[in-house]
């Protein structure tokens, strides 16, 4: 497979690696010094782009894939208000591949939390509250992972009704509270306190390599294909 690496930093070389290793070859590479490069003529013999720059140059990035007809797989978090958009060009047939998280970790994680808010909701005894934390180079806040964690609490807790990143003492609200500290891969640790006691479930990344193997699985998984896609899709959860 001839895959288009766009964002070359911390992220895009731990992709290369693993797309080397499991025998893909990369066709294109682009980044902040040379996104001019990122256009329908050089794009031409991709099988697909993988994405993982920034929430400000993300979208435009898409368009330009969609442009030329290229499936994208997409990591860059802190874009999603333009999600619509997006979604509309999907059902006319563009193929895009998003997750706030590819490691296989977190997605089981996604699920466990989903569970413990099911098992935990009718307890007026406990209320539950994130914290996330990140090396110090990350640009949004909170971290893409807590958001999907907070929308698994806030659909399956009746009285939860939104985030803030603040510490809340409100019922409605899920605080969520993000760290920034050295050259952490990524931290998210959700935690359901009583007056007496606490349970608390962890995910600790040690490496970026899981997240970059799954976006390479992820890349296999999209030439050709049209929709929206997520890592339901790809691990069938
Ligand atoms: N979904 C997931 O599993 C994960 C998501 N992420 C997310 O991925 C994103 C990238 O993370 P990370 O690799 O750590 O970040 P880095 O800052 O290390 O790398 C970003 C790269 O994007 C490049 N870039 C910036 N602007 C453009 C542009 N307009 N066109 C093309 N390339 C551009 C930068 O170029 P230059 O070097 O020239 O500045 C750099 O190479 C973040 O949003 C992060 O939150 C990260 C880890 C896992
Ligand atoms: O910026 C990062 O590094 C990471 N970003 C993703 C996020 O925002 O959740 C995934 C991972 O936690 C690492």
């Amino acid at each position: 497979m001839r895959i288009a690496l766009i964002g070359y930093g911390k992220m895009g070389k731990e992709i290369e690696q693993i797309a080397l290793d499991r025998g893909h070859e990369i066709g294109l590479i682009i980044d902040q010094h040379n996104p001019k490069d990122l256009c329908a003529d050089h794009l031409q013999n991709i099988d697909v782009a993988i994405e993982f720059t920034n929430p400000d140059s993300a979208f435009g990035n898409y368009l330009k894939c969609f442009e030329a007809n290229v499936p994208v797989v997409s990591g860059t978090t802190g874009w999603l208000d333009q999600l619509p958009e997006i979604e509309k060009q999907c059902a006319e047939g563009k193929g895009f591949f998003y997750a706030s998280n590819f490691s296989l970790g977190v997605n089981l994680f996604f699920e466990l939390n989903k569970k413990l808010t099911k098992l935990m909701a009718p307890f007026k005894e406990y209320n539950v509250d994130m914290e996330e934390i990140h090396h110090i180079h990350k640009l949004d806040s909170p971290s893409g992972t807590a958001l999907t964690l907070a929308d698994g609490i806030i659909e399956n807790h009746p009285k939860k009704e939104k985030w803030i990143e603040a510490t809340s003492m409100k019922e409605d609200e899920l605080s969520i509270l993000a760290k920034r500290h050295g050259a952490v891969p990524g931290t998210h640790s959700i935690t359901w306190h009583s007056e007496v006691d606490e349970i608390m479930i962890q995910h600790q990344a040690y490496s970026r390599k899981g997240f970059a193997l799954g976006a390479v699985l992820a890349a296999e998984f999209m030439p050709k294909k049209e929709g929206f896609y997520g890592m339901k899709d790809l691990l069938q959860l």
